[in-house]
């Protein structure tokens, strides 16, 4: 079957010959027109409609006995409804419909649904190109083996009885005396209407001679005899009898085409079906994923236009489809990329078909967001036409997370600064440049003093405020190419690039220090910091990031050695100091088991009597090794390491085995000042401790006297206020030592029982000629006395001090110019004699 003859309509093929009369007509008429006409089939009309259709198959059902039937009106006699088709239809659809109505004739109307010709199967046959359907088909199965044949003589009323009786459309006439065979057809007997005469016989009204085929003969060399000769019956005759065994009629040869014709129509028709439904699945199955995808779907077709979007595109952009559909997707755009970006992303489309990456578009309320898109070039079956899908994902969380990783991975959370490992990578491609171009760089280490003191007095969110503002006032101070780092805590440290000399790492550093020498807000409460600084140079100090850092550390501790808030550049010396350090906190724990601790005693000197008035403890470090070592050095080593606690311990006790063994020996010392630490102080038991030391030497607590610095007041004030009250019940005295260096709180003054104010010697170092100084100095004397606390002056070294101190009223002084701390064999010595001067 061709598929362009399928795809013929009606309006192609069908006769605009409609021959028609009206109702009224009378049947002779009717079947003039026809003759006329050599048409079949003549068309009823009731009015101006087509009421029926009379064609030649109804004249067998004519009453031929009635005398006026040739008068009766077509109307009376014509089949209806009259089926029709529309011009527009196409072949198959009128063979379809031919088929399923049993009939032979459509009428053909146009678009306005009137009647402008005739289409018969015949006709659609004709016109298919079917010829080739009967090359192989043998005349055998298709022949009408019904043959009913009349005598010459027999009358014509004979052949229409038999017609009508045996259901046949031609009777085969025999002429005995000729020996040939005639036929008479439905045909012939319409026309026999003209001139009805029904005694005739039929030979007269047979048509011959007759054409013969035999059963073997092909469909098509039989249809090709019909068409060339212009008949429409052969006479099947058997091939070795020539005996008549059937008719062929041109109407079983059309049969056989269209029955072919329609089951072919059938088969294509079928695998239409199937191939509609198949597809149909396939859309609906689409249809299915791309509504449940979790993904948002965008189908737009070439010119831009959005022909399809899914719920999950309407969940992650905000749009429903309606607000999108027949748009362009540049309304979506963030306007955050460039022309040359979707430039590329096309170009890539057209070479590859598809593209992927990450792109940033908006939402309806105006929120951006990145997605991962990818988009698929769609070429349309049967169609030029090309469509695009463009599939996404709201990846904006996982962006974010991702950042988070990468900034928690390298940057510290609290000041945003790069942390350790970052300053690691930043200073090996510092190295490796300044290397290639023999470059300096400075590797600088800062540690806020103190910094523990601001945690506990103000809190941690305060000790974070400061380490914020710190990083940012040192972030402010640096270059391009510069790095400022946080370790941790409150360890902080710089990489200095492109460093000329010596001396600019130097004034850096005072830049710093001087910085951070201003005032941080913190809330309500104004600090000043300082910091200490070590810096290591490359390549003069280490040629690897891990030499330089330790390098730079090991100069910073010095800085904290010599007194805090300084600045030391890296000496090779240093280090054999820091192994110094290191060897000594291996050495503290045997020192204390080992009994290499020593208590030495100065004197503090009455300034109105001149006698010795009390004696601090001074602990000292007695190595076998390393000789000895100050307290300034092993002091916050034992802190570090826990051990204060079980240190000061060993010092009360000592301190009061000493004062019950002066009493012994008749000395009057009114008192024995302890240094106790912070952390003892805020364990609990410092009273307890005293009490019991007191009960062991028999010593009285009033000859006891506690210093304390106000750091120990600061990480708990409460405890320390209980504490101080023990220790007041048991008679002993409490003095702030170091006063004027801290906080300076004075409100500590007010609230806790402190009895005596050892005032810095860092601040009578410089009386009484630096002004400012002198004038801090009298003025705590003055407050002391207002607030009717003793007032001790530490670090006395000359003679002008002490006038001075004199002169503003100061009870004791302490300090090399009266005596340096003594050992314990040496004190009575001296006491004697200085009894003796008093
Ligand atoms: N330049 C100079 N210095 C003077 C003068 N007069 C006294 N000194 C020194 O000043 C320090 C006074 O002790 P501090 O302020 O309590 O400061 C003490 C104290 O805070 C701490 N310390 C000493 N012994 C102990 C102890 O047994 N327990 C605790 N927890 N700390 C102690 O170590 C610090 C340092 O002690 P030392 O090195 O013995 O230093 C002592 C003393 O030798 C002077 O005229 N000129």
């Amino acid at each position: 079957m061709e598929t362009d003859n399928r795809q013929l309509q009606v309006k192609d093929i069908f006769s605009n010959q409609l021959v028609s009369c009206s109702w009224h007509t009378p049947l002779t008429d009717a079947v003039k027109q026809m003759k006329a006409h050599q048409v079949s089939a003549i068309f009823v009309l009731k009015g101006d409609d087509i009421a029926g259709i009379w064609t030649e198959s109804d004249c067998v059902k004519l009453n031929f006995e009635n005398p006026t039937f040739t008068h009766t009106p077509i109307g009376a006699l014509m089949a209806s409804p009259v089926h029709a088709i529309g011009i527009d239809k196409t072949l198959g659809e009128a063979t379809i419909k031919f088929h399923q109505l049993a009939i032979r004739h459509l009428l053909v109307k146009d678009e306005n649904k009137q009647a402008v010709g005739v289409v018969s199967l015949s006709d659609i046959v004709r016109n298919q190109g079917l010829d080739h359907y009967l090359h192989f088909r043998p005349i055998e199965d298709h022949f009408e083996r019904k043959v009913c044949i009349l005598k010459s003589d027999d009358c014509i009323s004979r052949a229409i009885e038999v017609m009508k009786s045996q259901r046949v459309t031609a009777v085969l006439v025999y002429n005995q005396a000729l020996e040939q065979y005639g036929i008479v057809t439905q045909r012939d007997i319409a026309y026999m209407v003209l001139n009805p005469d029904w005694q005739i016989p039929c030979w007269q009204l047979s048509s011959y001679p007759m054409h013969y085929v035999t059963p073997s003969d092909s469909l098509f060399d039989a249809y090709r005899l019909m068409t060339t000769k212009s008949i429409r019956h052969l006479v099947v005759k058997d091939a070795n009898t020539h005996e008549v065994i059937g008719l062929l009629g041109l109407k079983n040869v059309l049969t056989e085409i269209e029955t072919a014709y329609c089951s072919e129509l059938e088969k294509v028709l079928a695998q239409r079906d199937i191939a509609l439904q198949k597809s149909e699945k396939n859309l609906y199955l689409a249809n299915r994923i791309i509504d449940a995808s979790l993904d948002g779907i965008m189908i737009t077709r070439s010119t831009g236009e959005i022909i399809q979007v899914n719920p999950a595109f309407s969940a992650l952009t905000g749009f429903h489809d309606y607000e999108v559909l027949g748009k362009d997707p540049s309304m979506l755009s963030s306007g955050l990329h460039g022309e040359e970006y979707y430039q590329q992303m096309w170009q890539q489309l057209s070479e590859k078909g598809v593209w992927q990456g990450e792109i940033c578009n908006r939402k309806k309320n105006g929120d951006v967001y990145v997605e991962w898109l990818t988009i698929i070039e769609i070429k349309e079956p049967y169609s030029e036409d090309v469509l695009y899908a463009a599939i996404f994902s709201d990846i904006t969380e996982r962006k974010n997370a991702e950042e988070k990783i990468v900034r928690l991975a390298y940057f510290d959370e609290l000041t945003s600064l790069p942390n350790r490992r970052l300053f690691h990578d930043r200073l090996s491609m510092a190295l490796a440049s300044a290397h290639r171009d023999a470059q300096t760089l400075a590797v600088m280490f800062i540690d806020l003093d103190r910094f523990k003191e601001v945690n506990d007095s103000l809190g941690h969110s305060a000790g974070d405020q400061l380490l914020v503002q710190v990083s940012e006032r040192i972030k402010a101070m640096l270059k391009e190419g510069d790095t400022l780092a946080r370790l941790g805590g409150d360890e902080f440290v710089i990489l200095l690039t492109e460093v000329k000399d010596i001396d600019g790492v130097v004034s850096f550093a005072n830049r710093i220090l001087q910085q951070l020498s201003m005032p941080f807000e913190l809330g309500e409460v104004c600090v000043a910091a300082t910091a200490s600084i070590g810096a290591a140079i490359y390549p003069e100090d280490g040629l690897d990031s891990e030499t330089l850092l330790k390098h730079a550390d090991v100069a910073m501790y010095r800085s904290k050695e010599i007194g805090r808030n300084s600045f030391q550049l890296y000496k090779a010396s240093m280090n054999a100091r820091s192994l110094e350090r290191l060897s000594m906190l291996s050495r503290f724990q045997s020192a204390l088991e080992n009994s290499e601790f020593e208590l030495y005693f100065q004197p503090l000197q009455c300034l109105t009597s001149s006698r010795i008035n009390s004696v601090e403890c001074l602990l000292r470090w007695q190595d076998p090794n390393l000789g000895m070592i100050s307290p300034a050095q092993f002091i916050p080593l034992a802190e570090e390491l826990g051990l204060i606690t079980q240190l000061d311990k060993w010092v009360v006790n000592r301190a009061c085995e000493q004062m019950a063994f002066w009493h012994s020996q008749g000395a009057e010392i009114r008192r024995i000042a302890i240094n106790i630490s912070a952390q003892f102080l805020s364990q609990g038991d410092l009273a307890l401790t005293v009490a019991n030391a007191l009960t062991k030497h028999r010593l009285k607590g009033q000859y006891l006297e506690i210093e304390l610095t106000e750091s120990s007041f600061i990480s708990n004030l409460h405890e320390a206020k209980m504490q101080l009250k023990q220790l007041k019940s048991l008679g002993v005295s409490i003095a702030l030592d170091d006063f004027g260096t801290g906080y300076s709180a004075l409100s500590y003054l007010t609230k806790l029982p402190i009895d005596i104010l050892k005032i810095d010697a860092s601040f009578i170092a410089k009386i009484p000629d630096e002004y400012g100084n002198s004038e801090i100095v009298s003025a705590i004397i003055a407050m002391a006395k207002a607030l009717n606390l003793q007032v001790v002056a530490e670090g006395v070294e000359k003679p002008e001090q002490r006038q001075f101190l004199q002169k503003l009223g100061c009870h004791t002084l302490q300090g090399y110019l009266f005596c340096k701390p003594l050992a314990a064999n040496n004190w009575m010595n001296f006491y004697n004699s200085a009894k003796l001067t008093s």
